[in-house]
């Protein structure tokens, strides 16, 4: 289990702040939230801690040690997956495939093994399928292994990437809007999902989510932001009766306001 820090975290675009000096511990083995309204800086936040965006200032911590600034690739040999509001899956893969994909960074033949195939390069890759599929089974995805993934139902793509990122076996996941798009039921069969995934391997989850009702339902410890700044972090019921955090959703849409009351 890992816990995550950020420290003064900052991301500007121009002379906007996207991200502007947030301290905040995701906690070990937890699942936690990062909420606001839109544009508030949630996925500049997430694309900071997973290396996509280098930070202007601040640090990003790892079971403390400095991660800040790093690629992409380093960040999840590192220990942390993550997946995207909008789904990016390889379309014209397979499914399994696609879970295989998550597998590589992982696996320990390169280039000269997959081509020349000594034994214990086969051996390896058969393991790797074998687990490929024990996630697609965890997931409820094994009927479709050998389909395109561009051919899933949609609530079926989102658990996909959620495989995929599980793939590489992470310490921390970080899941951008996982219900986005997804009607009651499958946002059901999502959150029950997502809980007995973080309990069953001990992660710690970090999800960006715009149903309150999720967000309510899973997460112990949540993080508010708004114009880049935190406005609030606790409990479910110290943040949905926290002023600051009603007055920045009635600010703004009483749509928004709405999920939150
Ligand atoms: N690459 C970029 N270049 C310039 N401005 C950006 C860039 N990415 C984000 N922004 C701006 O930074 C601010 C925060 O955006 P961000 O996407 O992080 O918010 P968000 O809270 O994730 O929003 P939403 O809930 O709508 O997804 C917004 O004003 C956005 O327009």
């Amino acid at each position: 289990m890992s816990t995550l820090t950020v420290t003064k975290l900052t991301k500007r675009f121009g002379g906007l702040i996207a991200v502007n000096g947030v301290d905040f511990t995701f906690r070990s083995g937890v699942i936690s939230a990062v909420i606001g309204p839109n544009g508030a800086g949630k996925t500049t936040f997430f694309n900071m801690i997973t290396g996509l965006y280098a930070p202007d200032d601040g640090i990003v911590e790892l079971d403390g040690r400095s991660i800040g600034g790093a690629k992409p690739n380093r960040i999840t040999s590192l220990g942390i997956a993550r997946t995207f509001q909008n789904i990016r899956l390889f379309g014209s893969m397979t499914v399994l495939e696609n879970v295989m994909v998550g597998m590589h960074g992982r696996l320990k033949a390169g280039l000269f093994g997959s081509i020349f195939q000594p034994p214990r390069v086969r051996h390896e890759e058969i393991e790797a399928t074998l687990e490929g599929y024990r996630l697609l089974e965890y997931f409820g995805l094994e009927e479709w292994m050998n389909e395109r993934a561009d051919s899933l139902p949609y609530g079926a793509q989102r658990r996909l990437e959620i495989a995929r990122a599980l793939a590489t076996k992470p310490k921390v996941l970080l899941l951008d809007e996982p219900a986005a798009g997804m009607n009651p039921r499958e946002t059901a069969e999502l959150t029950a999902l997502i809980k007995r995934m973080q309990g069953e391997l001990d992660m710690t989850v970090i999800l960006i989510e715009h149903d309150m009702k999720l967000v309510m339902g899973l997460s112990e410890h949540i993080l508010v932001l708004d114009y880049g700044t935190k406005i609030a972090e606790g409990s479910p019921d110290e943040i949905r009766n926290h002023p600051r955090v009603i007055e920045a959703y009635l600010g703004k849409s009483a749509g928004e306001a709405e999920v939150i009351a």
